[in-house]
């Protein structure tokens, strides 16, 4: 039977203008792009490393975070697509890639503070195919947490609504796992 495992994931960033064009280099944002599990959990135990690939015009572009938070704070005046690549602990699990092109100018919301931030955050689900059973216990370890709320932004309901699925669908396939232990 396909012991199959989902796990929740939201990637995106956030930026801020400085309000004026920087001098130096002409940068005007500060930005912050970032890949986390949608559940408050330890992902460092099934993530091993994140790598961001920034514009090439980047001081070393290929920037790589070994543990949470995975995200990458930089300045610039651009937007442009970012490549991310999320490798597992897991050696069978093969790395995920996903593409994020970063806003600088919009979704723009008014924070509680009175400052202006732009946030854009996807959700998506990673899927593992016949994880080991190590793997498996550390999956599904995570689950049923709530998700860190303080740090959503958008479609919230929608993201709820998925999660609270994706919770039954994974407790179903749990229960019949332990049937057919
Ligand atoms: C495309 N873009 N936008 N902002 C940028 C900043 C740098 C680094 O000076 C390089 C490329 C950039």
């Amino acid at each position: 039977k396909k012991k199959r495992v989902v796990r929740p994931v939201v990637y995106g960033n956030t930026a801020t203008p400085f309000g004026f064009k920087r001098e130096s280099d002409g940068h005007t944002h500060n930005w912050t792009v970032f890949f986390r599990p949608f559940l408050a959990e330890d992902a460092s135990r099934w993530i091993r490393k994140v790598q961001f690939k920034l514009h090439d015009s980047y001081q070393n572009p290929l920037r790589v975070i070994e543990k949470p938070p995975y995200e990458v704070s930089e300045t610039g005046w651009g937007e442009f697509e970012i490549q991310i690549r999320v490798f597992f602990v897991d050696p069978n699990e093969k790395p995920l890639t996903a593409f994020h092109y970063l806003r600088l100018f919009q979704p723009s919301f008014q924070l509680p503070n009175g400052k202006t931030q732009v946030i854009t955050e996807f959700y998506d689900e990673i899927i593992f195919q016949e994880p080991t059973v190590t793997m498996f216990k550390t999956l599904t370890a995570g689950e049923g947490k709530k998700p860190d709320v303080k740090k959503f932004h958008n479609d919230l309901l929608q993201v709820n609504k998925r999660t609270a699925e994706i919770a039954t669908l994974a407790t179903e396939e749990i229960k019949a796992e332990i049937e057919d232990l």
